[in-house]
């Protein structure tokens, strides 16, 4: 494998970026992370956690494969074996992008555009490492989406369920909580309500967070307890980790969300939540987006989720039906209280409704299944920005779209949020962007200056952790005009 420590990525980042109009999806307004990089996280993930996670994949798929009994299905699914397979070779034997084989898909385009503009002749470990393992994942999808049988396969499905079921003290903490409706003491003076919806706003806002530190493509081998630890969301686990958050605009997000600038007059606003990981972080997010809802600061909700299998634990349709459905006729937790069941049928009947309400919305845009940074959002995905910009404040949940938004690359780590997402701060209509984030990688911005540098030497794998955080708002240039 290539290591060139006298790559300029390998120095201490540039003062300033690469100007705007040399900026591309192989030249990152920062140099770029890339798996050779044996410094960066890139390194162990294109070297060891990829080949594992595809490795774990190949034995979900023999599962199905001992479970089938059609014979045309088993000889479609074998195929897919091979070729996942071939992936696999090509994962280790560093092998060259080549272009996505056309399964009829929407995305073909803007992937092998992608591709012979920016990527030809570059392999896994040489190309950015953010489109090489995203690529790895569209490749994934290819070994299905090629098949007659098997097109919507997700080789994670039956990990990411039981994630969920695994997290039982702390889905019922909350469903016991927050399952009866959410209603203000009318006793209340004006002045106390608000401080009262503030002080719920900050908590949930950190559920929402937090639920983000469960990562199954990172916590493949977690016990029990280590999952306990990570979900508790009680008040002083929460006040003691608020610490951990290295760059935080809560007060600011709730200072917009609170004024007559978040939705229209007498009408809650518009949140999108892009949305990160199934199963926990997905019931975190829905806990929060239920009381944003009740509590009337919002009227609709827009969650975004993927078209198929992506980094291991990403939501898709399928995860986001099966959650609601799950908590109202699954039979995931045979040990707990009729109580306990009862509030997670409550909370699930409910969110159904809002679904049914059209007041909850899922989408699954091709753009967030592409290699392209949210650097290129307006560009590649103009439908997407418009869409967006109609939006009071679009939330992107954890890592990876924290990596989208920031191009993954050397930024420096006290640089302000909205210069970090360039243009999508910048364009006209931008709409307001938070991002939650727990960090697991290592692009870092928005953060007092020196404290990146304090932590690399109090606590080398800082980056990697998920102890520490991120709640960075850009305020955009919402109301204005959209020009193309
Ligand atoms: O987006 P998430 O779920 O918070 O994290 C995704 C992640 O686990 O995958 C990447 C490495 O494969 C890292 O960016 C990050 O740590």
């Amino acid at each position: 494998m290539a290591t060139d420590r006298s790559h300029p990525s390998a120095q201490p980042p540039a003062k300033y970026p690469r100007t705007p109009s040399r900026v591309d999806p192989n030249n990152p307004p920062w140099p770029a992370y890339r798996g050779y990089h044996e410094y960066s996280f890139a390194h162990a993930t294109m070297g060891v956690r990829l080949p594992t996670i595809l490795g774990k994949a190949i034995d979900d798929v023999v599962k199905t494969l001992n479970d089938e009994y059609d014979e045309e299905k088993i000889v479609d699914l074998t195929a897919c074996i091979a070729r996942m397979e071939d992936l696999m070779d090509d994962l280790q034997d560093n092998a060259k992008l080549r272009p996505i084989i056309d399964d009829g898909e929407g995305d073909i385009p803007l992937w092998n555009k992608m591709i012979a503009r920016y990527f030809r002749g570059k392999d896994f470990m040489n190309a950015p490492w953010l489109f090489a393992e995203a690529y790895k994942y569209r490749r994934l999808h290819e070994c299905f989406s090629l098949s007659k049988y098997w097109k919507t396969y997700d080789v994670f499905f039956r990990q990411k369920c039981d994630t969920f079921s695994r997290s039982s003290d702390a889905v019922f903490e909350l469903s016991l909580r927050f399952a009866k409706p959410w209603q203000q003491d009318s006793s209340l003076s004006q002045e106390d309500a608000l401080e009262a919806k503030r002080v719920m706003f900050h908590e949930l806002t950190q559920i929402c967070l937090w639920g983000n530190s469960t990562d199954l493509s990172l916590l493949i081998n977690m016990t029990e307890e280590d999952i306990k630890k990570l979900q508790s969301t009680g008040g002083d686990h929460l006040a003691a980790t608020e610490q951990n958050i290295l760059g935080n605009h809560l007060s600011k997000v709730w200072e917009y969300i609170s004024s007559s600038k978040f939705g229209s007059a007498g009408k809650g606003g518009r949140m999108d939540f892009v949305l990160d990981n199934a199963g926990f972080e997905l019931y975190c997010d829905c806990v929060y987006a239920d009381w944003l809802i009740q509590s009337g600061l919002c009227s609709e909700i827009r969650f975004h989720g993927k078209r198929f299998a992506w980094f291991v634990s990403d939501v898709t349709r399928q995860d986001f039906d099966w959650l609601l459905n799950s908590m109202i006729y699954g039979q995931l937790f045979p040990q707990v209280s009729d109580e306990e069941l009862a509030s997670l049928r409550e909370m699930g009947a409910r969110w159904k409704e809002y679904v049914k309400q059209g007041k909850w919305i899922y989408e699954d845009h091709a753009f967030w299944i592409s290699g392209y940074t949210f650097w290129a959002l307006k560009e590649e995905a103009p439908d997407l920005f418009l869409h967006l910009s109609e939006s009071d404040l679009v939330v992107f949940k954890g890592d990876l779209n924290h990596r989208k938004l920031t191009f993954d690359c050397h930024v420096p780590p006290s640089t302000p949020f909205d210069v970090a997402i360039g243009n999508l701060a910048t364009e006209a209509g931008a709409p307001p962007v938070l991002s939650l984030r727990t960090v697991k990688s290592d692009v870092v911005c928005g953060i007092p200056e020196g404290k990146a540098e304090q932590l690399d030497k109090d606590e080398p794998g800082w980056k990697i952790s998920g102890k520490y955080a991120v709640v960075l708002l850009s305020e955009g240039r919402k109301g204005e005009p959209v020009q193309f």
